[in-house]
Formats: C-alpha cells, structure tokens, sequence
C-alpha cells in the first residue's frame, strides 16, 4: 500500500475490514485511446486520444465548445463515448460491466465550474456528502472532522464551515467546492475552469494553492482553463484540443515550436505574449497580500448543467440535501430540494 495514501486520515478513519486500495503507481493514471463523442448530427471528438502523467498538473485548452468538458465528463464516467477506450488509473472506465466502479470513482475528486455546491448545505456538509456516500460507516464526529481539516486545506477560515454558499464570494466558493474535491483524498483531481469569474489576484491565489497542494498531496491534476496566466504558473504541460481532437501536448516552449495556427495565436497573441511577460516578472503571484474572501469579487452564473454533474457524482440520497439538476437561474449554485433524489442522471 503507497504510504502516502495509507497515511491519511480516511484510511485511519476506516476500519480493516475495509482496506484503502493500493496508490496507482503506474506512468499514465488517465489514458484516452481513440474516442468519439457525438450529439445527433455533431462529432465533438472523433478518435481522440490523450495520456495524462502521474503527478503532473495538465491544463487542457483550446476554443470554446471544442469538447474540453465533454472529455473530462467522459474520463469520469458522465458521458459514455460511442468509440474507444478510457483507462484511469489501470481501471477501464469504458467497460460498463465492470463491479469495481464505486472503489475507483472513490479516487478521484471533481471540482465544477463555479463550485457547483449544494445550496441548502452548509461548506461543511457540502464536503462530508461524499464522505457519506463512499465510507457510510464514518462515525459522524470523524466525519465533522475530516471535513473541518479538509476546509482548512482549501485555505478557508474555520468560520467558513458554517456558511452557506450564498454567504460565500466566489473565490471561497471554488475553495469550498475544492475542499469537496479532496474529502476524499483523491490520488486524482479534475479542476473545470477554477479561475474564471476570479479576478486576477484571487485567480493567481488559487493557482498557488492548487500548484501547493499537488506537490505536497502527490496529485494528479486535469485542468481545463482558458487562464493563460494559470497555465504558464502551474502547468507541467499543456494539452491542446483543436478539430476534434488532441492536435498536441507538451510544455509551453514545446507548442509554442509547433506551426499550428490556433496555438500560434492563443499563445502568441497579445494576451499570451502578456501573460508570459508577467509569468518571467514573477509579479502574479507575489501581489496575493490579502486573504481570498476580501479581494474577489462573485462569480456569474452558468453553471447549471454542472449542477447536475455534481449530484450525479455525490447527491446520493435525500438525507444528505441533494441538488436540483435543473437549477437554471444561473445563480452559480444549486437549488436543493430536500428529500428528493438527484436528477439529471
Ligand atoms: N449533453 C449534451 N448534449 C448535446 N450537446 C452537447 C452536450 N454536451 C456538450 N455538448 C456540445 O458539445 C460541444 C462541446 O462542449 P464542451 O462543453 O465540452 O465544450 P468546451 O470546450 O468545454 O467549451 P467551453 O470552453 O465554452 O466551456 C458543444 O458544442 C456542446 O454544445
């Protein structure tokens, strides 16, 4: 067993009749081999393939609706892909019949545009719902507390536990749906836009955080951006999706020697020129002075659609608050509805 894992606090919280699976401790946790997504007539990615490296923080970009969402929905398990195959951490996601789909979707944690927090749940309760979902046999008082320390982790304050998400600013709210991420100490995280509607001292404070907690957990990191000032911060490389597919993946100084026109232009152009000049100045990160909830302004709304996601993911049953899918009013959270199962599934 990684002693990593086995030193954390869900592998003491639970009992030996329940063993912590090993760490994944191959080279490629997450490898995409040749996958279509289609929608009616739309081919989103046709033979696409992708391999992500452990340990390794990959942004993903590329424009908008060329099926950046749509691939990280697919490697975890939200959207089936008519073709190909996806292997996360040893584990064929792509194969419906398999039976160990609890254990491996237990190892990986997913942070929604927006957050995508459970509106009727405080931060605290927010992050003990997959706590509940996967280790039911949690006593409540180590369950307050993992969620308390996981909290923390995500740099917010101690009175933040209590809060509601509309209480929240939207850099606490992505740290609070961080927080949820990692409740279940994750080997594996997937990030979908965590700094959009962050203004750019808050956006660089999360990118420290994220970059901080990678190392110091030994995460694996997908993270979907349109930030260039986060993918020359803290991305290892940078994979590139264009006409369906991944046109590319390398460093920064790697597809920038590539003579593609749409990575000419987006990094190139004069919003990569200028973020490159502030990445060599080093000034993003060094003017975070201030506390998150004091700097950042709120989100806009539009994350609806990952409401859904979200409850499908955690919203497990109507005890635990469970989110309305539908929620449409673009408020940046969750209508939940007690006693009511999760929809959208
Ligand atoms: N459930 C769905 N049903 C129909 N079409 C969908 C569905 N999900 C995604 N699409 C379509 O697939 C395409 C890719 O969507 P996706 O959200 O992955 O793009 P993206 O690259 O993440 O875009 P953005 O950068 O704007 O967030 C879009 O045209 C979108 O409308």
């Amino acid at each position: 067993m990684g002693s990593k894992r086995a030193n954390k606090l869900i592998a003491r919280a639970i009992n030996e009749a329940q063993p912590v699976p090993p760490e994944f401790d191959g080279e490629y946790p997450i490898v995409v081999e040749g996958i279509t997504n289609a929608f009616g007539e739309q081919t989103v990615h046709e033979d696409l393939s992708l391999k992500v490296k452990r340990g390794e923080i990959l942004g993903v970009v590329g424009g908008s609706g060329t099926g950046k969402s749509v691939l990280m929905r697919s490697i975890i398990g939200l959207q089936h892909p008519q073709s190909g195959r996806i292997e996360v951490m040893g584990h064929d996601i792509t194969d419906h019949d398999s039976d160990d789909d609890a254990d491996i979707r237990s190892r990986w944690g997913v942070l929604f545009q927006g957050g995508a927090l459970f509106s009727t749940l405080t931060v605290a309760e927010n992050v003990e719902v997959p706590l509940k979902q996967f280790y039911p046999e949690i006593s409540d008082e180590l369950r307050h507390e993992i969620s308390r320390y996981k909290v923390r982790l995500s740099g917010l304050p101690e009175e933040a536990t209590s809060k509601y998400p509309s209480e929240l600013s939207g850099g606490m709210k992505k740290r609070a749906g961080l927080a949820r991420a990692l409740a279940l100490d994750p080997e594996l995280v997937f990030l979908d836009e965590p700094t959009a509607g962050l203004d750019p001292i808050g956006a660089a404070a999360f990118d420290n955080l994220t970059r901080e907690l990678a190392d110091t957990l030994g995460l694996t990191v997908f993270l979907i951006t349109h930030d260039l000032d986060t993918l020359y911060a803290i991305c290892d490389r940078v994979a590139v999706l264009a006409d369906k597919k991944v046109i590319a993946v390398g460093t920064i100084p790697e597809l920038l020697a590539l003579d593609h026109p749409w990575i000419q232009e987006y990094f190139n152009g004069p919003r990569g020129r200028s973020a490159e000049a502030t990445h060599q100045s080093g000034e993003r990160g060094k003017r975070h002075d201030k506390p998150d909830e004091e700097i950042d302004g709120d989100l806009t709304g539009g994350v609806g659609a990952y409401s859904a996601d979200a409850a499908r993911v955690w919203g497990a049953d109507g005890d635990q608050g469970v989110a309305d899918a539908r929620d449409g009013d673009n408020d940046g959270e969750d209508d939940a509805m007690d006693n009511e199962g999760p929809r959208g599934a």
